[in-house]
């Protein structure tokens, strides 16, 4: 699912009223229709007190537009305007005088917080004080409103985003934003749904289809991309009748040392499930007995050195490399990857102290082959860029990287962003399970075993972090989050295939939800 910037809804709203010959107040009705549909078909005509807060643009006029359907349906609605500019929009306007035309009481006026209303735990707020319009730090009142949502404890349910919260910059303050339960976002779900920094403002969030112009939906490029099912899907390469060993490829596996072979055994075992013809995994001495003993599929090679690489060699002609896992960071094993990299002109996947060895000497950079990818998690990301400021700037060194020396670069975290140049991918399978020793190391084998059967490296990835958390996803509910471990990860990727191609679960609603999360 594409995930449209600011300036780009801008440009879908202004292109569908032309397209479609509708105005922006028709199109605010849309919206706002649509929210109340929303409600309706849950609330049922329940007369909990729904309190609308709205603010003098055009989210707050979507809030107009809902709180006089409420109203002439039968709900017990209160509506405010939070005044914190003169300037309305003209659809906000256009709203107000409709609503009053339906309402006996007309919007309560707020200008500061002390006026701020009774609110009930079991009562329903609806935000529609700020939406992507928000360009500046709200005023300390208004943020003392936000504060009174969250501390009545009611259920709060944001229009678009939640309030408070910046499209395409980082936030200031978080008493400033709205805590959302639940977000209805119109068109696209905002990428800062996503972040780390701002994922927590709404727990569950949905897209509400208010007839935005097709041709422009399909026909936009978005810098972003929400990777589910549906864009995994056509990536899949289906096997042939006839196909043997020798079509999938062979992958080769490097890392380990003294205490982490078992590293490489579970990105061996990985990269054998995700599907390569023949996995051979490279090792310092003291992993050989251990990994043949373990994992009669995979074959093993041995460094000179008993505890650690001192000399990458190997007789074999591997389709895609993986490395680093388990490695150590020593000078000798320093020295083996960078004279390993110099000759080099396989495939690669770099993790962990693979990634750690070229942070701390960045001239290896330029010895990647092109398209090789690096699955950082936030430490090994640091190491590598350094500290960033915030989830933008952190995206913004991070795809500068990427451009630099043409890396695929997957930022590893609870929703992994896969960066590739100026394009960056969000995923949205896996959860909190997964954090847990070795899943990263799991990751590494399918993504190597990917490669070696003849994915290209960007689909490889994408593939990859998807089903490495689709498997974690179907895993979990037999282990719970507590006892998942990396290899049960591993047991489930078959299980992740075959769920590519089961339908999906009807649901009453025909928006994207979001999974619910713990
Ligand atoms: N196609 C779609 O997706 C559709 C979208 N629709 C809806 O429109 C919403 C966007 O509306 P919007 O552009 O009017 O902006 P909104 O967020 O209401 O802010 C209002 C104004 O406040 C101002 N302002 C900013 N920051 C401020 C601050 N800190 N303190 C004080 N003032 C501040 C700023 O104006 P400024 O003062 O900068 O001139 C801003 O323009 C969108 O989220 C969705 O709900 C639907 O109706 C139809 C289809
Ligand atoms: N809360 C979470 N939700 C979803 N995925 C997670 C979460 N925490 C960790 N993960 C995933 O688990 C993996 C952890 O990788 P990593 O930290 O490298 O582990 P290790 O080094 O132990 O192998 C990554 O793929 C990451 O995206
Ligand atoms: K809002």
């Amino acid at each position: 699912m594409k995930l449209f910037s600011k300036e780009q809804i801008y440009e879908g709203d202004r292109l569908t009223t032309e397209r479609q010959n509708i105005s922006s107040t028709d199109l605010m009705e849309r919206a706002g229709t649509q929210i109340f549909n929303w409600m309706h078909m849950r609330m049922q005509g329940a007369q909990v007190p729904v309190h609308v807060f709205c603010g003098i643009g055009n989210n707050g006029g979507d809030g107009l537009v809902l709180a006089r359907h409420l109203t002439t349906h039968g709900y017990n609605v209160i509506t405010y305007v939070v005044n914190y500019s003169e300037t309305r929009s003209k659809d906000f306007l256009i709203n107000y005088d409709r609503i009053k035309n339906v309402s006996k009481d007309w919007p309560k006026m707020m200008t500061n917080s002390a006026n701020f209303p009774k609110i009930h735990k079991d009562d329903i707020i609806v935000d529609a004080v700020f939406g992507i319009g928000l360009n500046r730090p709200p005023a300390e009142w208004v943020a003392e409103i936000f504060q009174k949502f969250r501390a009545s404890s009611a259920f709060t349910l944001s229009i678009d985003i939640p309030s408070g919260l910046y499209t395409d910059k980082a936030i200031a303050n978080e008493n400033a934003v709205v805590h959302a339960n639940y977000t209805l976002s119109f068109q696209s779900p905002k990428l800062v749904f996503f972040l780390p920094e701002t994922a927590k403002f709404t727990v569950q969030w949905e897209v509400l289809d208010i007839g935005i112009d097709r041709d422009y939906l399909v026909n936009t490029e978005t810098e972003a991309e929400l990777i589910s099912k549906f864009e995994i899907l056509p990536l899949y390469k289906p096997r042939e009748k006839f196909a043997h060993k020798g079509n999938f490829g062979h992958a080769l596996i490097i890392g380990g040392s003294h205490g982490k072979i078992g590293a490489v055994n579970l990105a061996s075992r990985s990269c054998l499930s995700s599907g390569a013809g023949l996995v051979t995994a490279f090792v310092p001495e003291c992993g050989y007995h251990s990994l043949q003993a373990s994992i009669p599929e995979v074959m093993v090679l041995t460094d000179k050195e008993e505890r650690y690489i001192s000399d990458i060699k190997f007789n074999i002609e591997p389709n895609a490399i993986g490395i680093g896992i388990g490695l150590d960071t020593r000078e000798e094993t320093m020295k083996a990857l960078e004279s390993f990299l110099e000759i080099n002109k396989n495939n690669l996947v770099v993790d962990a102290d693979g990634i750690n060895i070229i942070a701390r000497k960045k001239s290896l950079l330029k010895l990647l082959p092109p398209q090789t990818i690096l699955t950082p998690h936030p430490k090994e990301l640091e190491r590598l860029i350094g500290k960033w400021s915030d989830d933008f700037d952190k995206l913004d060194k991070v795809k500068s990287l990427s451009s630099m020396y043409n890396l695929i670069i997957v930022v590893k975290g609870a929703n992994t962003v896969i960066v590739y140049k100026e394009k960056i991918y969000i995923n949205t399978t896996g959860n909190p399970g997964m954090a847990t020793a070795g899943t990263g190391d799991v990751l590494t084998g399918i993504i190597t075993g990917l490669i070696a059967q003849g994915y290209e490296p960007l689909p490889a990835t994408l593939f990859a972090v998807y089903i490495h958390g689709r498997s974690a996803d179907i895993a979990v509910e037999d282990y719970g989050y507590q006892s998942l471990i990396a290899s049960h990860i591993i047991e489930t990727i078959g299980e992740a295939y075959i769920d590519l191609f089961k339908p999906p679960e009807q649901t009453t609603e025909p928006a994207q939800e979001q999974e619910e999360q713990q």
